[in-house]
């Protein structure tokens, strides 16, 4: 037990409890040493049948339990700042769930906090650059056969929204991983959002306005468009389209099995993105877990979560007014003059 990587994991819910499976049967090199969530029965159920976990109600406290050497941050938004700071406070390296802070000053603190340290601590957890397709995606365009990449089609439709889910959320939640995925694919940064909304769907909650059409403008011209649908009813589907100057390259079509019976086949579609992107999360925990233990810290940095923040800012301020809004970024620390891989 002594050499594993041992992890306090903050937030119980969801997402946590899915990364304290992983951590304790998936990877390798770690093992869950604390667990917090102010849900005391929530942290006790998802520590479970664990050895060697201190539970917790408090999440500083979780971080000066016994065994803790690294964070993983998978509580709500919000309180993501807070033990971010704790855990630099700490020098503990962290993983952190996306959003990193949701709104743009937060993130610029945490981005702040980091520099002043002169050395990385932290990776946000946007799990889409770990997913094979994406990597292929991203591959094919920076090998440049396929010429200058114009445009991105992108679609990302949710089975249904979870109770509290705002009209917001489409764009600082579910559309922050297009944000991600785009600058990353792209290797450049968005300068303005233009949100459409059409009559909402029958099927969405009341007063959500789901879906939406967003529009984002590129630094070097192109233009990434994302169709946000969160209460599709039928699937958990994420597609994306590059349209460049010698060919196009979609990937979200196939990640599925085709069931075929008589007079016809079947294709299944996930239902959830810890369906979808099940790969892609072990791959991202294995990596930080094997980061970590190198002494290193590689994958999206927190500079991609300010970005990330800034720009659906942007996009919830062009959702509320319908007109075209520029994004404003802040100057980039040179901690972060290299694009994080
Ligand atoms: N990468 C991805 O694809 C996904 C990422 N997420 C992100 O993961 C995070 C958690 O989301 P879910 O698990 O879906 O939410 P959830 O609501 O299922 O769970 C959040 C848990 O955190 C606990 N909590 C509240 N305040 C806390 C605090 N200060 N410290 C520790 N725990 C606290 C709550 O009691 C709850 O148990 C969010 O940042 C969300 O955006 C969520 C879904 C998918
Ligand atoms: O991060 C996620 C959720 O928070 C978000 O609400 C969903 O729309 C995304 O598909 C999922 O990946």
């Amino acid at each position: 037990m002594g050499d594993l990587l041992g992890v306090a994991v903050l937030g119980a819910g969801h997402m946590g409890a899915d990364h304290i499976r992983r951590l304790d049967q998936v990877v390798s090199g770690a093992r869950v040493a604390a667990v917090a969530d102010p849900d005391a029965e929530r942290a006790a159920s998802a520590a479970a049948g664990l050895d060697g976990v201190s539970v917790h109600t408090d999440p500083v406290a979780a971080l000066d339990a016994p065994g803790v050497a690294a964070v993983l941050i998978a509580s709500p938004g919000p309180a993501h700042e807070e033990a971010l700071l704790a855990a630099f406070a700490r020098r503990l390296p962290v993983l952190c769930e996306k959003p990193m802070v949701p709104d743009s000053a937060g993130a610029l603190r945490i981005v702040e906090a980091e520099a002043a340290l002169g050395r990385r601590l932290a990776q946000i957890g946007f799990m889409r650059r770990y997913d094979a397709q994406y990597r292929r995606l991203k591959a094919l365009l920076d090998g440049g056969g396929l010429g200058r990449p114009l445009m991105l089609h992108c679609t990302h439709r949710n089975v249904s929204s979870p109770v509290g889910f705002t009209s917001a959320m489409l764009i600082n939640s579910s559309v922050s991983h297009e944000i991600d995925a785009a600058r990353w694919l792209l290797g450049q940064e968005l300068t303005a959002v233009t949100v459409l909304r059409p009559t909402p769907s029958s099927g969405a909650p009341e007063g959500l306005l789901d879906p939406q059409f967003v529009l984002f403008e590129t630094e070097r011209g192109a233009l990434v468009d994302v169709e946000v649908f969160v209460n599709s009813g039928f699937g958990y589907q994420v597609r994306c389209e590059a349209v460049c100057e010698a060919g196009s390259a979609r990937i979200g079509d196939e990640h599925t099995m085709v069931v075929t019976t008589r007079g016809g086949a079947r294709k299944e579609v996930a239902q959830d993105y810890l369906v979808r992107f099940a790969d892609a999360y072990d791959r991202e925990v294995q990596a930080w877990v094997d980061a970590t233990r190198r002494g290193e810290v590689t994958g999206p940095d927190v500079w991609d979560g300010y970005a990330a923040s800034a720009v659906a800012e942007a996009g919830v301020r062009a959702l509320r007014t319908g007109g075209r809004v520029a994004v404003d970024l802040a100057p980039r620390p040179d901690l972060y003059a290299t694009a994080s891989r």
